[in-house]
């Protein structure tokens, strides 16, 4: 099976860490964890969540892509993704739509690219409010730049991304289903 590294992007709060679980506990996908100079939340974990970066040792990675989101830094190093493809042939990872972009550009078609679209957007402030995020938090990330340009998929991903509601949790699973199903054989 050819490798493949099923890249889940969309707003904060569309569900992507949700997405990139069920693709890891159903499909046994690797996850390919990135580094971030944002501080952990309650329940995040080094290592496991993200590796947890100060300004200066951020640098000493070897990125295949890096951001600036929000205020913080946020990459995703070359080696991660080989680790994750030495485990598996399928790797997931969660990015914003500037790092799916370069993910397309860098990897063609072994980056199959799914942006979650959620339209309602007091729904995606509900959800980062139940998953335990401060108001303050959620109040800084929603009126940053990145957050609302990724709210819909950007032009360089038209055509070149599967685009999925997501609403029905169960339904979303469902379309991810069918979108894996192609790549399986
Ligand atoms: N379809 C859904 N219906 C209701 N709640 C959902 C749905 N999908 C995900 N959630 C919940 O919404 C919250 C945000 O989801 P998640 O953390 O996966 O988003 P995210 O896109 O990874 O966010 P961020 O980029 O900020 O880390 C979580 O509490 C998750 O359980
Ligand atoms: N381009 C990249 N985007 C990344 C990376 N790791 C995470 N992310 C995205 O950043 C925002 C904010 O994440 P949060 O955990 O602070 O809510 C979100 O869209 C993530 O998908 C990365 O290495 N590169």
């Amino acid at each position: 099976m050819k490798n493949r590294v099923f890249v889940i992007t969309g707003a904060a709060g569309s569900g992507k860490t949700t997405v990139r679980d069920y693709l890891h506990d159903k499909y046994k996908m690797a996850r390919v964890i990135t580094h971030t100079t944002r501080p952990p939340r309650a329940n995040e974990r080094d290592g496991v969540d993200y590796y947890f970066e100060d300004d200066k040792s951020f640098f000493d990675n070897h990125f295949l892509e890096s951001v600036h989101y929000a205020g913080h830094y946020y990459g995703s190093s070359y080696e991660g993704l080989e680790n994750a493809w030495e485990k598996s042939p399928f790797a997931t990872i969660v990015l914003d739509t500037a790092g799916a972009i370069t993910y397309k550009k860098k990897l063609g078609d072994k980056a199959v690219i799914i942006f979650l679209q959620v339209g309602d957007t007091h729904e995606l402030q509900r959800r980062m409010q139940g998953r335990g995020d401060n108001a303050e938090m959620v109040a800084k990330r929603i009126s940053s730049k990145e957050y609302n340009r990724d709210l819909e998929m950007p032009y360089e991903l038209q055509e070149k991304a599967y685009k999925v509601i997501n609403h029905d949790l169960n339904q979303t699973r469902r379309r991810i289903d069918e979108i894996v199903e192609k790549y399986q054989h």
